[in-house]
């Protein structure tokens, strides 16, 4: 993802679907997470860059999603309009009912890099998000020694970091800092997890022991989780929906349920069925990408 975010072009006016009503009832229930009709370009004329063309996309309470689809297609983009980082330029989002940030939402985050701060221990970079979350941060300075540090030893034994929780980031691997990073993205329960190619930068076999501990707290807390990501074994064994975007400007161009039993096991990503998903998966990525329109678009 990257760092920096200039959103350009007007702010959308109040949609028209929107009807005001009493500050704490959602009105747009259909789902927990919308886009509608929604753009977004970045930087200005003359380097302007069209990241997202026209996108609708709606995700259901609790659901675990997936993108994917060719590099600088708008994956992120669409993370960071759900986080409420980046403003559409066109077009709305909607989060539990409202307008992102209209309605306070608890949201977990993971990227590829778990950014740790190294002059903290693992329990207490872990513990950050109940230091400034509400309602966590009201209760913080009495509960970081009891309640709340409880609930970090449990999450952190939980992804098998039992006993790591007074290390400081430098002293743990890049799959343990990724372990800590989830407990960290998930200690303040979450409504809304987005994850931006959380495992990307593991091996192979840390990778896929992430995933069954991932499965296992979406399955125990369930969370509605949109997942970014380049591996389709990773979406296919995580997801319940896997949505593939175009080359940029991005929007989809395929949204399949995937229906396969929970919890999923590393076996089932080599059967058939799964293996023909990927295949398809693959296929649409690779027509993507060739479709893709010249570098600077007007
Ligand atoms: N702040 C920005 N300013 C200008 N252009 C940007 C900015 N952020 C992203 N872009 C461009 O917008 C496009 C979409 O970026 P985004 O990061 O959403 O893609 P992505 O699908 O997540 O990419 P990847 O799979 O490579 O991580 C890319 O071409 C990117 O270079």
């Amino acid at each position: 993802m990257s760092a920096t975010v200039v959103p350009l072009g007007p702010q959308p006016a109040a949609p028209p679907s929107l009807v005001e009503g009493p500050a704490a009832e959602p009105i747009h229930l259909d789902s927990y997470v919308e886009l509608e009709r929604t753009t977004v370009t970045y930087g200005r004329t003359p380097n302007v860059v069209h990241a997202l063309a026209e996108t609708n996309l709606r995700i259901a309470k609790g659901d675990f999603v997936a993108l994917v689809g060719p590099s600088g297609c708008g994956k992120s983009t669409i993370l960071k309009l759900v986080g409420g980082i980046l403003r559409a330029s066109s077009g709305y989002v909607y989060v539990a009912g409202r307008e992102v940030e209209a309605e306070p939402v608890r949201i977990g985050m993971a990227f590829q890099n778990p950014t740790m701060l190294p002059w903290l221990t693992i329990r207490d970079n872990v513990m950050m998000p109940l230091k400034i979350v509400p309602p966590f941060r009201a209760e913080y300075r009495r509960k970081r020694k009891g309640e709340f540090r409880d609930r970090v030893e449990a999450l952190l034994a939980q992804v098998g970091l039992k006993g790591f929780g007074d290390k400081h980031p430098w002293q743990l691997s890049g799959g343990m800092l990724q372990r800590a990073s989830l407990c960290r993205a998930l200690v303040h329960d979450p409504q809304l997890l987005l994850l931006d190619e959380p495992f990307g930068a593991l091996d192979q076999f840390t990778r896929e022991e992430l995933w069954s501990i991932m499965q296992q707290l979406w399955i125990t807390r369930r969370p509605t989780v949109l997942l970014v990501t380049h591996d389709l074994r990773e979406a296919g064994y995580l997801a319940n929906r896997i949505c593939v975007m175009s080359a940029r400007p991005g929007r989809i161009i395929d949204d399949k349920v995937f229906e396969a039993p929970r919890p999923r096991t590393l076996a089932m990503t080599y059967e058939p069925d799964f293996v023909a998903m990927t295949q398809r998966l693959r296929e649409l990525i690779v027509e993507a990408r060739t479709d893709e329109p010249a570098e600077t678009t007007p």
